[in-house]
């Protein structure tokens, strides 16, 4: 079941939450910036992206999933600025010694049994 082996649907190697975690800390200590990714620092940090991340969005009106209408460019910076936002949590969660991987599979389990689904919400009638 080698999961390092599994492909994305877009046929790229699939990334883990580890790889970028140990990316991260390698960058962080080659630059001497342990000091300032405290958790506040980091959550401040990603806060600020998450509003370049909305600034894309504003005033766009609704948006069709899949983006059709957008050209390469802003799908780049969309890419960009999602990247972002990830990135800095995976720090915060590091920084405060969580395993955000497990504790997102946690919480998907915990966000089912609190939402069951019901005839109403299955793909199959909703289709
Ligand atoms: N102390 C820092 C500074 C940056 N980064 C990384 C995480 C982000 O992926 C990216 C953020 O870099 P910038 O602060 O330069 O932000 P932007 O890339 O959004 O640039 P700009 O704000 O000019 O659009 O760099 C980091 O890990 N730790």
């Amino acid at each position: 079941m080698g999961s390092s082996h599994e492909l994305t649907r877009n046929g790229h190697k699939d990334v883990s939450l580890q790889e970028l975690s140990d990316r991260l800390a390698e960058f962080a200590q080659l630059r001497g910036w342990e000091e300032y990714h405290s958790p506040r620092n980091l959550l401040l940090a990603l806060v600020g992206e998450v509003g370049e991340l909305s600034e894309i969005f504003q005033w766009k009106g609704e948006v069709a999933r899949g983006l059709p209408n957008w050209t390469s460019d802003e799908k780049e910076h969309l890419e960009e600025e999602l990247s972002d936002v990830l990135l800095y949590l995976i720090q915060l969660a590091d920084v405060c010694g969580l395993d955000l991987g497990q504790a997102a599979l946690t919480k998907i389990v915990k966000n089912a049994r609190k939402y069951p689904v019901t005839n109403k919400t299955t793909a199959s009638t909703t289709n």
